[in-house]
């Protein structure tokens, strides 16, 4: 497909992804766009009216999902009590899905083409901190980007400084002032850390380990969106707990949370 030929500008498939978006919705003007990473998938629901629903794949330069059988799709929602849409990215590709940078940012790319000002980037990750409880939601003030890979090609020199808008940050704690902050880094995965590696990224200036986000933000920005940027702790970094989690426990965590953290996304949304 177009967007893997090296030959081709990938904002140029994403001009085009626009397009058929605006022409399967009707909606040609999406102001926000937001990436519903584990754990953040309830909060579509609680943003407005859905307008309509794509299945992304069927939108030009997005992948086929890697779950069999979840049909992922990209929604248009009409924030409630306004005539601003938000588009919803319902599939993210991760690095670890060896599919090729492109592909992990088109759909930040797409929301820019799509008229969006600003995206609020949300996934599922690890905490360093044993305060911060499976289930805590922390807004990402700046980021390592751990993969020794970048979404831009040639000399594409961009500036990253306030990258997750402060603006932004500061737009979330009026919503829920005791939100804690922390530095995000995304190593390539698929395989989580080892302890001695959670303490290197602590040795760093990490607060949080995922396998998502840092990539998608620096596109993001090439692209002129304002960033914000949430991270929902599912579980805590391996090590950091002097027993392992169990996997039921950190399921039950994030599913605890889901209300609190849709809540809290519609709100700062609909700013
Ligand atoms: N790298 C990394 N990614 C994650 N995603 C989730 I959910 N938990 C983790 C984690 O502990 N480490």
């Amino acid at each position: 497909p177009a967007i893997d030929d090296p030959t081709t500008d990938p904002l140029e498939v994403a001009r085009e992804a626009a397009a058929t978006i605006a022409e399967r919705t009707g909606v040609t003007q999406h102001d926000v766009a937001l990436v519903l990473g584990s754990g953040w998938g309830a909060a579509a629901e609680l943003l407005g009216e859905t307008v309509a629903e794509i299945p992304s794949h069927e939108i030009p330069g997005f992948s086929r999902p890697a779950v069999a059988g979840h049909v992922a799709t990209t929604r248009s929602v009409r924030l409630a009590g306004t005539d601003r849409h938000a588009l919803v990215l319902g599939s993210r590709t991760h690095l670890y899905e060896g599919l090729g940078v492109r592909r992990v940012v088109h759909g930040v790319r797409t929301a820019a083409a799509a008229g969006a000002r600003c995206v609020v980037l949300t996934n599922g990750c690890g905490g360093l901190h044993p305060d911060w409880a499976p289930g805590t939601p922390v807004l990402i003030r700046d980021h390592l980007n751990l993969t020794a890979t970048s979404p831009l090609e040639g000399a594409t020199f961009v500036d990253l400084t306030d990258l997750y808008a402060q603006r932004l940050r500061d737009v979330a704690r009026e919503v829920d002032p005791s939100l804690p902050e922390g530095v995000y880094a995304q190593f390539r995965g698929p395989h989580y850390e080892t302890p001695a590696e959670v303490t290197m990224a602590g040795r760093l200036g990490a607060d949080l380990v995922g396998m998502s986000t840092t990539i998608e933000a620096i596109a993001a920005r090439h692209v002129g969106l304002e960033v914000l940027g949430i991270s929902l702790v599912t579980n805590q970094a391996a090590g950091i707990s002097p027993v392992p989690l169990s996997h039921a426990e950190v399921i039950e965590a994030g599913q605890a949370a889901a209300p609190r953290i849709s809540r809290l996304l519609a709100d700062i949304t609909g700013r």
